[in-house]
């Protein structure tokens, strides 16, 4: 029997994107069942999930302020040991696409696994041996050097659910190139609720269709109705989102009193930022579908 090599497989970072506006149960979620489906295919390993909560400037109606929806969605995963939040995104003035956020983490961890290379190679073949005594004279011991370890980049993974991948098709929406780069250079997770006809979408777009094996469908059988959308309705009714959200969540919203009528009609009237900003460009009119 063959045994299985943990270092041949790939190493994957979960990305996620959205207002979270709030956090829910249901957005946890989204990473566990991903994470059980990549391990399950037995050739990738989920080393981390990050969720990036979109910044302020994405000017969608009812999205309260970064800064809370940061501090809800970091509550919400401090006894994760794997989730993190990443503040990078919401901190940024304008906003900023999917694919340059994408970008960016993977051009941390790049960066990252660099630094890890120059700190493992001792940079001294070179030196004389009586200069190289001097010098650990005055240094911490270097570890000794190893054998390069041809470690790659783990990729990373924009991680959804079947409403943000079928938004893909709003006109004016997403950009095309944009869409390709995503699924072309990083890949998608998309958890689809039965039902969903996210495989007719899929199928009905050259594009997906062209790189459907770096888009990997999950599907949800424990269904889950949690909106954020449903959270702040309830809210601003008076009623329980208890076991809806982490009740650290709800602590917090209750104490600063978050959702309500009048945070509901934030940015009401405006157009959300990437209609705004692909509406004026020329190749934003290439549909998907083609
Ligand atoms: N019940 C769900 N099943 C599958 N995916 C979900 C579910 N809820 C949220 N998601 C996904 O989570 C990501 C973040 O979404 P978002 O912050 O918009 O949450 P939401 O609950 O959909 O909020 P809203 O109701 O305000 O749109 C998106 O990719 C979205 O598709
Ligand atoms: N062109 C793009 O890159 C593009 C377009 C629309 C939404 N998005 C992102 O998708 C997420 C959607 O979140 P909501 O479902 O809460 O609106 C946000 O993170 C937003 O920045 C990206
Ligand atoms: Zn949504």
């Amino acid at each position: 029997m063959a045994m299985e090599d943990p270092d041949r497989k790939t190493e994957v970072v979960l990305l996620a994107c959205g207002s979270f506006n709030p956090i829910t149960n249901m957005h946890l979620r989204l990473f566990e069942l991903a994470k059980d489906y990549f391990h399950e295919t037995g050739k990738y390993k989920v080393i981390k999930g990050i969720i990036s909560p979109v910044g302020d400037a994405y000017k969608k109606k009812g999205l309260i302020s970064a800064n809370h929806r940061v501090t809800m969605a970091k509550l919400a995963t401090k006894n994760s040991d794997w989730v993190e939040v990443d503040d990078w995104e919401s901190c940024q003035s304008e906003w900023l696409e999917t694919l340059k956020v994408l970008r960016y983490h993977h051009q941390k961890l790049l960066s990252a696994d660099v630094t890890n290379s120059l700190q493992d190679a001792v940079p001294i073949t070179k030196l004389g041996r009586k200069r190289k005594q001097e010098q650990n004279r005055h240094e911490p011991i270097k570890k000794k050097n190893q054998s390069p370890v041809v470690k790659s980049v783990p990729q990373v993974k924009l991680l959804c659910g079947s409403d943000m991948l079928e938004s893909f098709g709003v006109p004016n929406l997403w950009k095309l190139e944009d869409i390709t780069e995503i699924v072309e250079k990083h890949g998608l997770v998309c958890i689809s609720r039965a039902g969903n006809n996210v495989q007719k979408f899929i199928y009905e777009s050259d594009i997906l269709w062209r790189h459907k094996n770096n888009i990997h469908l999950v599907e949800e059988w424990i269904t889950n109705d949690i909106s954020s959308t449903k959270i702040r309705r309830a809210l601003r009714r008076g009623q329980s989102i208890r076991y809806l959200v982490p009740d650290v969540v709800r602590t917090y919203i209750e104490k600063n009193r978050l959702y309500s009528a009048e945070s509901e009609d934030r940015n009401a009237g405006l157009v959300l930022a990437p209609l705004q900003k692909h509406a004026s460009e020329p190749r934003s009119s290439q549909a998907l579908n083609n």
